[in-house]
């Protein structure tokens, strides 16, 4: 089984760093190389470009592929299947006019001129909105089109704003939200490999947000304790040798970790520790 993952940019790190967190270390995973093993005999790395990858899973080059949303809707290519949202790589693929221009709807574009790296999703915005564009590609730098009359407006990615305010450039629509997905061939998606890859990224993600508890408590808070931990089942508990104290394990949200806390220690638990979860297979 291969995994194409990004060999460079913003994706690339984030997309190793996941794989790792997964249990998928990567063995001579030095950059740019083409291809990593991975601890997993089975399981392959192939190194590729973020825009080819969707190509490269498509024609079977690789099994699954990493890689932003924008660039799987751009290689049109139609019998992928997404497995999962990754949740990194968060940007919206926006359409932008000049400050300073009298567009204010993607109506006012009528009869213009579009400069995009993203020519095909920008052609079925304009289809669906039915506005008659000319839509230009070019291969980056593409917020300067404007100002150097090759185009009247633009279709790219932003996601802090900062490089459409610097080029003095406003949001007119929102064509796209993007994020970096696990996606798979409609014929390889139910591979056993395939899900074990899916529930171990998954499993990544599933502990983000998720804290696991620690404590002890006196055998007769048990029922308060019980009742301050919210979120998944009951907790573990376990006897402590030698004393009247109980052992209580639980996995909490991370947002609740402060509240819960106080509640707990109200109610008698102490030695309250709190450690981070590395993968949380449901
Ligand atoms: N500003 C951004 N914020 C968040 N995600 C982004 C941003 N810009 C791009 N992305 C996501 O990262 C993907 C790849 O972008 P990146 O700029 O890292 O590579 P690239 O420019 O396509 O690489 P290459 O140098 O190989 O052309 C994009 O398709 C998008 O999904
Ligand atoms: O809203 P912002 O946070 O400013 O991000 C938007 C910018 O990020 C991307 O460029 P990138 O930095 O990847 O450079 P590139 O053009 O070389 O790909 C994108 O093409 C925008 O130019
Ligand atoms: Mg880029």
């Amino acid at each position: 089984m291969r995994i194409a993952v990004p060999n460079k940019g913003r994706l690339h790190e984030p997309s190793e760093e996941l794989l790792e967190r997964a249990g998928l270390h990567l063995v001579d995973g030095a950059d740019r190389q083409l291809h990593a093993d991975t601890v997993d005999p089975d399981v392959t790395v192939l190194y590729a470009r973020a825009a080819d990858i969707p190509e490269y899973v498509a024609d079977g080059a690789a099994d699954v592929g990493i890689t932003g949303l924008d660039q799987v809707r751009e290689s049109d290519t139609d019998d992928l299947v997404e497995l999962r949202d990754l949740d990194f790589g968060r940007c919206r693929l926006v359409l932008a006019a000049p400050e300073d221009s009298d567009i204010e709807t993607v109506y006012d574009f009528e009869g213009g001129r579009i400069a995009t790296e993203f020519p095909k999703i920008t052609r079925r915005y304009f289809d669906r909105v039915d506005v008659d564009v000319d839509v230009t590609e070019v291969s980056g730098a593409t917020e300067l089109t404007p100002h150097v009359d090759i185009a009247d407006g633009i279709v790219d990615i932003t996601s802090t704003g900062t490089t459409l305010r610097m080029n003095r450039l406003a949001v007119v629509d929102e064509v796209l939200e993007s994020s970096v997905r696990l996606f798979a061939r409609e014929d390889t998606a139910d591979d056993e490999k395939v899900q074990q890859v899916d529930t171990a990224l998954g499993s990544v993600l599933a502990a983000e947000d998720k804290r696991y508890l620690m404590m002890n408590a006196p055998e007769d808070a048990l029922d308060d304790v019980e009742d301050v931990l919210p979120g998944m089942g009951g907790p573990t508990v376990m006897d402590i040798a030698g004393s009247d104290q109980l052992a209580v394990h639980a996995v909490v949200e991370e947002r609740a970790v402060f509240e819960t806390i106080s509640s707990l220690k109200d109610v008698g638990a102490s030695d309250i520790l709190v450690t981070e979860i590395e993968r949380l297979v449901e």
